[in-house]
């Protein structure tokens, strides 16, 4: 069972997660937090590519390729069994290649991401397409940022990532992410929040007309793990510094559990604030993009 469309290959594009904001609102009796949060998806990201082939195997290049293992606990391979489990299916017959070009453990979804793009990929695959909320379902049990890679479009996202609604349509923007090259633990940033009740999002409007509308709402709103994981990891100031003393940033905060952090600016100007800060800051990672879904 490899048939990839006519061609026997297919591709897919993993886009990083962005959480514009994000707040936490209780906590269930599992101990998963409840969340309310604006998520979108700009044009940076891992690739996946799928041959057919003899087997299932997993190359992974690129530059995050190190220190993230082919191996049977990666999200890529993880994701494409439990699918074929669910679809009552063998093991596909496939070469996988993932390009890692988000780095890992960065709040920025990457794992999840390449999940979502093994499971869209899956669909050019005889036998292995699931009924929509049965493949939500399965991306939840994933990972809790999973679902809402699926269809890798700005969505308010809801209780601890299964309840997703579309967002009025968003201006254009440009955005320039920066991660310090410090991996940060998801658990150990909940785990540490002092504050797990807070409010909701603000109410969100029909539309964001305009660019300084969208900032203005974003304005009154945060990233309740902000605060823990620059407690934990005091990199994470340096660079949301680094960010606001830009002229051009318009508005910048950390998304997920960090350590990354955005910047947003006029359509246009991402290149260039992306130029300075690499320049002052060689060892971070950098990356802009005025694609944003
Ligand atoms: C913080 C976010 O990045 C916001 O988009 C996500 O909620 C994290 O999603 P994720 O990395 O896919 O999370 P998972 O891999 O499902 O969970 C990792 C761990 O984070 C904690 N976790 C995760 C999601 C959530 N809503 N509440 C939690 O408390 C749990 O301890 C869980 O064991
Ligand atoms: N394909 C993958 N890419 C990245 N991490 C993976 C992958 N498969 C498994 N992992 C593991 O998942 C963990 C989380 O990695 P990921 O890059 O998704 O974190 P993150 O960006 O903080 O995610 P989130 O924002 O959803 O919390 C890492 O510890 C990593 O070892």
């Amino acid at each position: 069972m490899s048939d990839l469309s006519m061609s026997g290959s297919a591709g897919e594009f993993a886009r990083a997660k962005v959480n514009l904001a994000l707040h936490i609102t209780g906590r269930r009796d599992d101990g998963y937090h409840l969340l309310d949060s604006l998520v979108v998806f700009p044009a940076i990201g891992d690739r996946l590519h799928a041959e057919a082939a003899d087997g299932l195997s997993l190359t992974i290049t690129g530059p995050f390729a190190v220190g993230l293992a082919p191996n049977s606990d990666n999200l890529v391979l993880k994701a494409i069994r439990s699918l074929a489990t669910a679809c009552g299916q063998p093991e596909p017959r496939l070469a996988l290649t993932l390009e890692k070009n988000l780095p890992v453990a960065s709040g920025i979804g990457g794992g999840s991401a390449d999940a979502a793009a093994v499971l869209r990929l899956a669909r050019n695959i005889a036998g292995m397409t699931l009924p929509t909320l049965e493949l939500e379902r399965l991306a939840l049990q994933l990972g809790a940022d999973v679902p809402v890679c699926l269809d890798q479009c700005a969505v308010r996202l809801k209780g601890i990532g299964e309840s997703l609604s579309h967002l009025p349509r968003l201006p254009d923007f440009g955005i320039v992410l920066v991660n310090p090259r410090v991996a940060v633990s998801t658990p150990a940033i909940f785990k540490g929040l002092e504050n797990r009740n807070n409010s909701c999002l603000p109410e969100i409007p029909a539309g964001f007309e305009t660019l300084t509308s969208l900032i203005s709402y974003l304005e009154d709103t945060r990233n309740d793990m902000q605060a823990t994981a620059e407690r934990l990891c005091p990199v994470i100031s340096q660079v949301l510094a680094a960010l606001s003393a830009e002229p051009q940033t318009l508005l910048s905060r950390m998304s997920g559990s960090g350590a990354t952090c955005f910047a947003l600016c006029r359509s246009g100007d991402e290149d260039g604030l992306a130029a300075r800060i690499q320049k002052s800051h060689p060892a971070w990672w950098v990356a802009s993009s005025n694609s944003v879904t």
